[in-house]
Order: C-alpha cells, then sequence, then structure tokens
C-alpha cells in the first residue's frame, strides 16, 4: 500500500521561479535556465509512490536533488508546482496547523549532523521533541528510555551528547526520531559522518531495528552500497530527475540508461543478484502420495537426476528424495516413497548467491530448492547456474568463497 505519493514536483530555486518553471516546461535546460532567470532547478518532475513499511533509498551524486526533495517531503521547503501526498493530505498545500499536527504524529527527520543539544543529556535530547509538545515529564522520560533501549543507548542517559562518538550521537539522533513514534522517518545522509566500520554497524542495526518496527522509510544517500544493502526499493537522482526507480536488482540487471549503467558497473553482481533470478523454476518434482519409486526412478534416469524436491499436493516443499533410496524400494517393492524423504537445504526468493546460496551448496553439495515466505515450492538453483554467475571472478577469489563457505 502506499504511504506517499510524489506527482509531478518541481523544486526551483530563485526569485523568478514561475517563468524559470514555463521555460523548463518548454523544453529549456538547466543552464538556459539559470543563464535567463538565476533561478536553480533542483528537482524537474519527480514520481515516486513510496509504500507502507518499506526502506526506500532516494540516491544521487552530490547536487542531484536528493536533500531538496526529501525537505520537500517534510515542507522544510514549500515545493513550486506538484503533490506531495501523505495519509490523503497534500503536504505541499497543508495549512501551518495541518503542517505542525504531521511533522508531530507522521514525520520525523534524521540528520547527518545529528542536530543534537550537544551539553544536554543524552536523555534530553531524547525526550525534547516531546517536551515540546507538551508531554508530562514522566511520560515522556519512559518513552525516551524505551527508544534508548531500542538503539542501543541504555546506561547512557546521563551522559552529555558531546561527549559521545559519531556513531553514539547519531543513535540519539534515531532514538529522537523515534520517541513521537513517527510512521515515516526521513534520513538524509545519516550514516555518511561515520568512520567506515560503524557506518556498517549502523546500517545492520536499522535492518534489525526496522525488521521490528516496519516504518515508512526514506534515507538519502549518495554511497550506492550503502542504498543496495538498505533499500527496498531505490530511485536514482540525476540533475533533478528520478531516473531510475526500482529493486537493486532491477536496477543492476536492467539500467534504465547509460548513466545507471555506468553507475553501478563497479557493483558486485554476485552479492545482490538473488534466487529468483536464477532459479530454474519449472523443475522435475515428486509428487507426496501421488508418485512411486517406479515413476520417479524413470524420470530421473531421463534427465540425468540423483535428487529431486519433493512437495504434496498444496505444492509444499515437505523435503527431497535420492534415487539410491528409491533403488532400494523398489527392490523391496514398497510403493510409497513416504519413509525415504529426507530433511532438504533450501532458500527463499530473495536470498543472494554469494552470501545465501553458494555457502549452503557447498555444505551440502546439492542443489537448493527455492521456496516462497509460505513455503511453497517455486524452483531450483542447480549448481551450473552458479557457476555462470561466479565466472567474472577469478580462480582465487571462487576458492576463497567456497573455503569460508564450508569452515561456515
Ligand atoms: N537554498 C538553495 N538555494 C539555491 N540553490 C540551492 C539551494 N539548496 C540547494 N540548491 C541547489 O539545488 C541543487 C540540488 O541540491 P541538493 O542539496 O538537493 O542536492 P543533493 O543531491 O542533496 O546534494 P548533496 O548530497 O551535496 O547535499 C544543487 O544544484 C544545489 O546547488
Amino acid at each position: 500500500m502506499s504511504k506517499i505519493e510524489i506527482r509531478n514536483l518541481y523544486l526551483i530555486f530563485g526569485k523568478e521561479k514561475h517563468k524559470a518553471e514555463k521555460m523548463l516546461k518548454e523544453g529549456k535546460t538547466k543552464e538556459e535556465i539559470l543563464k535567463v532567470t538565476g533561478c536553480t532547478v533542483a528537482v524537474k518532475d519527480a514520481n515516486l509512490s513510496i509504500n507502507e513499511g518499506e526502506i526506500f533509498v532516494i540516491m544521487g551524486l552530490s547536487g542531484s536533488g536528493k536533500s531538496t526533495l526529501l525537505r520537500c517531503i517534510n515542507r522544510l521547503i514549500r515545493p513550486t508546482s506538484g503533490e506531495i501526498i501523505i495519509n490523503d493530505t497534500d503536504i505541499s498545500k497543508a495549512s501551518k496547523q495541518q503542517l505542525l499536527q504531521i511533522r508531530r504524529k507522521e514525520l520525523a527527520m534524521v540528520f547527518q549532523h545529528f542536530g543534537l543539544l550537544p551539553h544536554r543529556s543524552v536523555l534530553h535530547n531524547i525526550a525534547f521533541g516531546l517536551e515540546l509538545q507538551g508531554v508530562e515529564k514522566e511520560e515522556r522520560e519512559k518513552k525516551a528510555m524505551e527508544c534508548m533501549q531500542q538503539v542501543g543507548l541504555k546506561g547512557y542517559e546521563n551522559q552529555m551528547v558531546g561527549q559521545l562518538s559519531g556513531g553514539m550521537q547519531q543513535r540519539v539522533g534515531l532514538a529522537r526520531a523515534l520517541a513521537n513514534n513517527p510512521e515515516v522517518l526521513l534520513m538524509d545522509e545519516a550514516f555518511s559522518a561515520l568512520d567506515p566500520l560503524i557506518r556498517v554497524q549502523m546500517q545492520d542495526e536499522l535492518l534489525t531495528l526496522q525488521s521490528k518496527m516496519k516504518k515508512t522509510i526514506i534515507f538519502i544517500t549518495h554511497d550506492l552500497n550503502e542504498a543496495i544493502k538498505l533499500g527496498d526499493r531505490i530511485a536514482i537522482m540525476k540533475d533533478g530527475e528520478i531516473v531510475q526507480t526500482g529493486t537493486s536488482e532491477e536496477i543492476l540487471t536492467e539500467p534504465a540508461n547509460a548513466y545507471v549503467e555506468r553507475f553501478v558497473e563497479n557493483v558486485d553482481r554476485s552479492k545482490i543478484i538473488t534466487a529468483s533470478s536464477i532459479m530454474a523454476d519449472k523443475p522435475l518434482v515428486a509428487r507426496l502420495k501421488k508418485e512411486g519409486p517406479e515413476v520417479l526412478i524413470r524420470k530421473m534416469r531421463e534427465r540425468n537426476l540423483t535428487v529431486l524436491p519433493v512437495v504434496d499436493a498444496g505444492n509444499i516443499l515437505v523435503g527431497e528424495v535420492r534415487l539410491n533410496d528409491l533403488l532400494k524400494l523398489r527392490k523391496e517393492q514398497i510403493r510409497s516413497i513416504d519413509t525415504v524423504v529426507r530433511h532438504e537445504v533450501h532458500s527463499v526468493l530473495s536470498d543472494t548467491i554469494l552470501e545465501d546460496i553458494l555457502p549452503l551448496m557447498t555444505r551440502t553439495n546439492s542443489p537448493i530448492w527455492v521456496v516462497n515466505e509460505n513455503r511453497e515450492f517455486q524452483g531450483v538453483v542447480p549448481l551450473s547456474s552458479l557457476i555462470i554467475e561466479v565466472t567474472g571472478k577469478n580462480k582465487e577469489e571462487i576458492n576463497e568463497i567456497i573455503q569460508n563457505a564450508i569452515e561456515l
């Protein structure tokens, strides 16, 4: 379900913005517009539909318009034209009163440089927004303590914020944003000022937190790896325009234009490509209660297979069956395969090749069966397709991957 709808959004900085907008719609370039009107086109005809509960990343190089777009969403800047619908209200046209209400209840922002009160305690900073809203001391401190716990700050309540490390300060920023229990979190380069290791740790923690809280998060970054790691979907901006919106996999496998292609060319695809995109989706299966050893042995020999996934009448994966076991059954003249169905190793559609599937496969030396969230059988990742995916890598790299995987 869509939580935020952005339609035909324009943001132009400068005095003659309406003249500039007209020129833009007539097809004039940003440079021509700047020359004639002195105006900067920061966002041009943005259209986005952001779903409830997703982490939506807006990514682009410096100056591409990301922050401006984000600031339009909470109306720190008023759009020149267009609509931003949040819960049926067009925030671009909201009154002061409505805005106050929306910012209080629905939106919270986490900034790159924290935006905290350095000489106040952690607790005070987190509870500050609630204090402004007139929430009673006891209640706001109770809420603040809960949020501190959520972001791993328990025990720090009385420390002065200015004495904390960057990573800890950003936890305070996050806890402060969460204190209001907003529906939407806006995060503007929130981890960009942190050391690389702390940054990765914060990304991981955000993902863990999000798996529990399921907020709608709009996350701005100029770092493609961060976008891929965090984003359920990503919008790529260039010169004020959104040039592509999609999952990381869509962006990597079907870049919309040469710009996106260049942008993504150095990404390690094997980390991204998921089970769903490389699996064979109509493989042979053994149907429990319907097919006996005789039929299955014949089918497997025809296709040169030694193992099959076993599904029940509802297409739910129940295990796997080996050719050797079927041969024994046939010898003993047993018609049902129930007794030889073994526990299987499976993956889900979104699992990635290097991080999830290869380690599984090297441990089991078996194809990986792929299921959806209801355990319905979807397909198989055979070793052959995996090899195709890792062919871009040299022998040492692949050996290392397999070695690491075996040690797991
Ligand atoms: N207050 C302002 N007045 C005039 N021009 C501005 C203003 N703020 C931003 N711009 C211009 O708007 C364009 C988009 O800027 P914006 O800050 O949104 O980009 P960004 O992608 O967030 O970049 P960064 O990552 O460097 O912050 C740039 O050309 C910038 O110079």
